[in-house]
């Protein structure tokens, strides 16, 4: 169980995060749904311990999060692949995969990541920036789950990727949670694949969250509006 209470970050004097409270299980995805600027990539910078934040909890299993500079919360089991993918497009795909096993206990790839990804099995020895838009994704994918993580972060997955292949990514997250039983915690600002995905979707609105439904209850008409411009 990932569990957070009353979180807060700010930018100097300028507070983006007021107080965001959540508890995800495992096995459970939940998705954060919001507008551009209302705090989603501040929420899981903060969440890594990339950015600064306070908390009265921040725990995963019980164990506490909180001061834990980045690698350390890597070690706790978080993993994030953040927003804009940030693969080496100069490294092998292999050499890419292998860079997340640096904060991770084992050297070795383990044998369900080419099981989920044939394609970057197949892929291994080209570079990363020669792969597609979707084939980066699964890579920055596939790098983060090396670590064996409890709670996986992605930050808007889907973002500047062919509508064809969101529906890939939406079957990868999907494999991911039967294999690995993780909580995934995935940002986005498209409706039909959190629908895709997600057990749960709250929205964040200018760092509160303003509204959370079940998937089998959604109110799509709602959610979409607090989407719209
Ligand atoms: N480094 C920063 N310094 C000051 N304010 C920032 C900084 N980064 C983000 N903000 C502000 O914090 C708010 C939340 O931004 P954030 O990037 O977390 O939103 P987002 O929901 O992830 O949006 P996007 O999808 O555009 O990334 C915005 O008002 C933004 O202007």
């Amino acid at each position: 169980m990932f569990e957070i209470e009353n979180l807060q970050v700010s930018y100097g004097q300028s507070q983006v995060i007021h107080g965001l409270n959540f508890k995800a299980n495992k096995n459970e995805t939940l998705a954060i749904m919001g507008r551009n600027g209302m705090g989603k990539t501040t929420l899981f910078k903060s969440l890594m311990g990339i950015l600064p934040s306070k908390a009265s909890k921040a725990t995963v299993d019980g164990v506490d999060l909180q001061g834990a500079a980045t690698h350390d919360r890597v070690m706790k089991g978080l993993a994030y692949v953040p927003q804009g993918r940030w693969i080496f497009p100069n490294m092998t795909v292999q050499e890419n995969i292998e860079t997340g096993l640096e904060k991770s206990a084992s050297r070795e790839i383990p044998d369900d990541i080419f099981a989920l990804f044939p394609v970057l099995h197949e892929m291994r020895k080209r570079k990363g920036g020669n792969l597609s838009g979707g084939q980066q994704q699964q890579l920055a994918i596939a790098r983060a789950l090396v670590t064996n993580p409890k709670v996986l972060l992605l930050d808007e997955p889907t973002e500047g990727i062919q509508p064809s292949i969101i529906k890939d990514i939406a079957k990868v997250l999907n494999e991911i949670r039967k294999m690995r039983e993780i909580t995934i915690i995935v940002s986005e600002q498209v409706l039909s694949f959190t629908m895709e995905v997600a057990d749960r979707i709250i929205v964040i609105d200018k760092g509160r969250f303003i509204h959370e439904d079940t998937r089998d209850n959604v109110d799509a008409a709602k959610v979409k509006s607090y989407l719209s411009v």
